[in-house]
């Protein structure tokens, strides 16, 4: 029988767990190399159905948790279940049911896609019809099955990237860890990822995301999780994010005849920043939509007020405001 995992640690700070039972759970793990320290100890609880975005910058930690996630390498500490298992304990159950798709996908160039899928098909056990099977539904839903009998070696980027989720589809994976899936791909074929990342997380299926292209991970993901020196500094909604680090949660840009926008606002509650853009604007990050009473101000004064939009804060921004504090506090 699995051993029950130990209780978090306190003072551990884990945004609000998934409902139902966790399908990665990892607790206090750690990885040294010698004396230098990858991984400082991480907590991570994530649920079917989710996609979590690995962020951070180079070396931060990303690579050797995931590593630790699929058993590849031993953890100095701590504990990982996936999908109930210990990966190092129990390695054939967590590769049969957990995929992960890496920078660059390897198959065997001169054979064709379906030809790919057959040899994988027989190493995972799965013969006869059934593998036919599987292997039709699978590149099916990649979008695949016209291309399948060319050899991969003609294949593109993104194709290399779908025929890589067609093997997870049809070993029947219920867990997937992709590394930078979409870098080297044109707009269209990332899109076209995207939105196969998105209808398998609809499906039930487990994402983890690690990635630097923000605007992607942005997209997809429901949650982000921010490493920072071998540790995880942040995990939770990109709103939550936002709010957690200051600066307020929504932008709203201002174009208007002011001349000194921060005295036309000062003392009035909720605003956090305001900040002149390049194009003779403004930036406001706010804690509440404040249009109205921003509008109000400016009218009061005289002011012609030529624009006045919301939105909510981007990863981009909250990312550098995270990483600005965290550099600070370092
Ligand atoms: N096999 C190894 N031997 C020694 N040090 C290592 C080894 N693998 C990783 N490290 C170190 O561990 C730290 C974390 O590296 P890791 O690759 O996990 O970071 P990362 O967040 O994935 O970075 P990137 O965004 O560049 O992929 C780095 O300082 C790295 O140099």
């Amino acid at each position: 029988m699995t051993p029950e995992l130990s209780s978090r640690p306190k003072g551990t700070a884990i945004a609000a767990a998934p409902a139902g039972p966790p399908v990665i759970e990892a607790r206090g793990l750690v990885k040294r190399y010698g004396a230098a320290v990858a991984v400082a100890g991480i907590d991570l609880e994530v649920g079917a159905g989710e996609v979590v975005g690995l962020l951070g910058p180079n070396g931060a930690g990303k690579t050797t948790t995931i590593l630790m996630l699929l058993g590849l390498t031993e953890a100095s500490a701590g504990q990982v279940r996936i999908l109930g298992h210990d990966p190092l304990r129990e390695p054939l159950a967590v590769k049969r049911r957990v995929g992960y798709l890496p920078d660059q996908v390897g198959f065997y160039e001169a054979m064709t896609a379906r030809e790919n899928l057959a040899y994988t098909a027989r190493l995972a056990g799965i013969d006869g019809s059934e593998a036919a099977r599987r292997i039709l539904a699978a590149l099916e839903r990649v979008r695949l099955v016209e291309v399948a009998g060319r050899r991969v070696s003609t294949f593109s980027r993104g194709m290399r990237q779908r025929l890589g989720i067609a093997e997870l589809l049809m070993r029947d994976c219920r867990v997937v860890i992709l590394d930078e899936p979409t870098s080297g791909l044109d707009p269209q074929s990332t899109r076209e990822l995207l939105a196969l990342i998105r209808s398998l997380a609809a499906d039930g299926m487990t994402v983890l995301l690690s990635s630097h292209m923000l605007d992607v991970v942005e997209t997809v993901c429901t949650r982000v999780a921010l490493f920072n020196r071998g540790r995880i500094g942040f995990i939770g909604t990109v709103e939550a994010l936002a709010a957690r680090i200051g600066g307020g949660v929504y932008v709203i840009e201002v174009e208007a005849d002011a001349g000194d926008l921060p005295a036309l606002l000062s003392g009035l509650d909720g605003i956090e920043a305001v900040i002149p853009t390049a194009h003779g604007g403004w930036q406001i990050e706010a804690r509440a939509d404040l249009r109205a009473a921003i509008a109000r101000r400016l009218v009061e004064a005289g002011i012609a007020l030529h624009t006045l939009d919301l939105r909510r804060v981007r990863l981009d921004e909250a990312y550098g405001r995270f990483f600005e504090e965290a550099d600070r506090d370092a």
